[in-house]
């Protein structure tokens, strides 16, 4: 259990233990858990111009609390007895200013009342109230930019409090000899639950006792273009009560099983915000019938924000499972957990209408909808991709660290993920690139695709072991999302070529050509002199160091440290050190720039009958230069500042006679 649901169902405990007790006194008051008051506390001094959401919210509510008793009814109709016509009504009354929203689904007892009205249910509250927190911080009153954070998260049911100054929730569990509830509050830290038998003989009545600014919503025409905005195509008829009178506003069919040319963008945008209890408009629907083997309807919607959960540790997505119209479970995980950002549902002819779902893991049927709804997705994503690159792109932005953990758990659709990745690049940093274009652009003799990884694009774009390739204009992938170390160990390559690391093993580009080599004398150094250099630096470093050598990859740094062939990468293996039972480091290979003044300098005084002293404090600065050029400090600052006092010492001393030996 992660710690937020360990917390989450201890304090839902609690409430419902206090509730329990409630139930013997008549009304007991109880706090709301910290976090909803926080919520309350934004919902009761809401400046927010969207308010009506606060209906859709209700009758959302109303409408899952119908499907819910529809599900439960297959095994026991007793449950929808008198009245089996499923409905949520919205009964305005101007004289008492109330509205009242009612449906005749499933219900709550007073414990679930307390636990489901008094703690906070869904898993990315927690992500939100957190977002709520930085907001205030930096808001006055916190209510400015906190409005456009109400927008991006479905709200629930603590939304009526926008409207209303005082909530009673009147409910009653479907079952036999079910005692009705009423839990009340005026969102301001308690609410109290009491035993009422005015509740309805099945379901929920939430009567919102409206504030004076809100008394437009008891307006008939005002509900109704709110439903027809907001409400429209809920899979569950919406009545409208004015006094005696009611009618339908709304029929309740299933959007998902109309054709296609009968919907418009609105239309599904409504829908989409129902299924997900979002606020955003879809970045991509995916719409169709599945016939053959077995049939199904699925209806799916790519976000165009990230949701609020989307790293969560469960990483369990949202999506809802129906059969034939009645719904089953949104547990029933049909989503691989790297597409657990999509939101939406299938609909299945085939599966039974009592299956359970514990049995739903194990059934053959669902894992092939599984595997097809999987495979339409990233089809669809692919086509998007080339129809309209830049929707793409912003999908891509959202949500591609996501699809990327299905690099490595994906093997059967790793291809396809790798085509549908992209990548910013040392050839473009703000947009990005597909492989497929990176190796279209790949220059002569250029055998591999080259990825940097670090902590943010900007940082790994600096780093030194890039020089070389910019030289010769490779292009080289920047990875910078935490789970980018872990595919791309695994990953055998794209169009048959493997993908290496700029910070490991041989560099293996010498057989490109540089692209100016105008400032390039074909002079490396003396190349004996630069061999004898680097045997004196491996010599003086020890084991510190499992190699030293020349490089190809440096153009303007003297040196730089890179991995051996085989080993993790650095930044990787620097990541893993901070956790418990990481593999020891390995030692790195020393590179050395046979073009660079420095090492030519120190190359010569290698060769010659200089101070070996000094050159010893030297080929440690040079170890040193490297560590800090790869974002690390020298191990001991200390001795790091002795030699570089001695050399820069010996630098300004007057004639270069010989030098009497430095002190350790
Ligand atoms: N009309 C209702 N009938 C039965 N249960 C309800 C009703 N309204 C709310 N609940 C219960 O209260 C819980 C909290 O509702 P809330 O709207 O805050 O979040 P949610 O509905 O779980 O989230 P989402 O809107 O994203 O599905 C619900 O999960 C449900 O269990």
């Amino acid at each position: 259990m992660t710690e937020t649901t360990e917390k989450k169902s201890a304090s839902r405990k609690t409430a419902a233990k206090s509730a329990g007790k409630g139930k013997s006194k008549p009304a007991t008051s109880h706090a709301f858990e910290a976090e909803v008051g926080k919520i309350l506390d934004l919902m009761v001094h809401a400046v927010y111009s969207d308010r009506e959401v606060f209906l859709r919210e209700l009758i959302s509510n109303g409408a899952d609390a119908c499907e819910k008793l529809r599900y439960e009814s297959r095994r026991d109709d007793s449950l929808l007895a008198g009245d089996p016509d499923l409905t949520v009504t919205i009964h305005p009354d101007k004289d008492a200013g109330t509205l009242t929203i009612e449906d005749n689904g499933i219900g709550m007892t007073g414990e679930e009342l307390a636990a489901n009205l008094g703690t906070i249910a869904r898993s990315g509250t927690q992500a939100f109230v957190e977002a709520l927190d930085n907001e205030a911080a930096g808001t006055e009153g916190g209510s400015g930019d906190a409005a456009a954070l109400i927008g991006r998260f479905g709200i629930g049911f603590y939304s009526a409090f926008m409207v209303a100054d005082r909530v009673d929730v009147l409910s009653r569990r479907a079952g036999k000899d079910q005692a009705g509830n009423r839990w009340s509050s005026d969102g301001r830290g308690t609410f109290g639950i009491e035993p009422d038998e005015l509740a309805p003989a099945r379901g929920t009545r939430i009567v919102l006792h409206l504030k004076d600014d809100a008394k437009d919503f008891l307006e008939a025409h005002r509900i109704e273009s709110i439903v027809r905005a907001h409400s429209a195509h809920v899979p569950v008829p919406i009545r409208l009560k004015e006094g005696e009178v009611s009618r339908e506003i709304a029929d309740g069919g299933a959007l998902w099983l109309k054709p296609k040319s009968e919907l418009s963008d609105e239309d599904y945008t409504e829908f989409y915000r129902h299924i997900a209890g979002a606020w955003d408009e879809p970045a991509l629907t995916v719409h169709y019938a599945a016939e053959g083997r077995q049939t199904y309807r699925v209806l799916m919607f790519v976000p165009s924000e990230k949701p609020f959960d989307m790293f969560d540790p469960s990483r369990k997505g949202r999506t809802r499972l129906y059969v034939r119209r009645v719904f089953i479970t949104d547990d029933a995980e049909l989503m691989p957990a790297y597409l657990r950002f999509v939101r939406g549902l299938v609909d299945s002819d085939d599966l039974p209408l009592n299956i359970s779902r514990e049995m739903l893991q194990e059934s053959p049927l669902l894992t092939q909808i599984r595997k097809g709804v999987a495979n339409r997705i990233l089809s669809e994503l692919g086509k998007l991709a080339d129809k309209d690159p830049d929707a793409y792109a912003k999908i891509w932005s959202n949500f591609g660290p996501v699809l990327k953990e299905g690099l490595y758990e994906d093997m059967e659709r790793r291809d396809t993920l790798l085509g549908l990745a992209r990548f910013h690049s040392t050839a473009d940093m703000e947009g990005w690139r597909s492989l497929k274009d990176y190796v279209a652009a790949m220059r002569e003799n250029q055998t591999a695709i080259y990825y940097v990884t670090g902590e943010s694009p900007a940082q790994a774009a600096a780093s030194p072991h890039l020089e070389g390739f910019r030289a010769r204009g490779i292009e080289v992938l920047v990875l910078s999302d935490p789970v980018d170390h872990f595919w791309v160990r695994m990953a055998t390559g794209f169009d048959g070529k493997p993908f290496r690391s700029v910070s490991q093993g041989d560099a293996d580009i010498e057989a490109v050509a540089l692209l100016d080599d105008s400032g390039d004398d074909g002079d490396d150094g003396s190349p004996a002199s630069v061999a004898t250099l680097a045997a004196f630096v491996k010599q003086t470093l020890g084991d510190t160091v499992k190699e030293v050598r020349t490089s190809t990859r440096l153009a303007e740094s003297p040196v730089c440290l890179v991995a051996t062939e085989g080993a993790l990468d650095r930044r990787l293996e620097r990541m893993l050190a901070k956790q418990e039972g990481a593999p020891e480091r390995s030692a790195p290979v020393l590179e050395l720039n046979p073009r660079h003044a420095l090492i030519r300098h120190l190359a010569a005084q290698a060769a010659g009958q200089s101070d070996k002293a000094l050159l010893a404090d030297a080929s440690w600065l040079l170890y040193d230069e490297a560590c800090i050029l790869d974002g690390e400090t020298p191990s001991d600052p200390a001795a790091f500042a002795g030699r570089l006092t001695r050399v820069l010492l010996a630098q300004s001393a007057p004639a270069p006679e010989p030098a009497a030996p430095t002190q350790e």
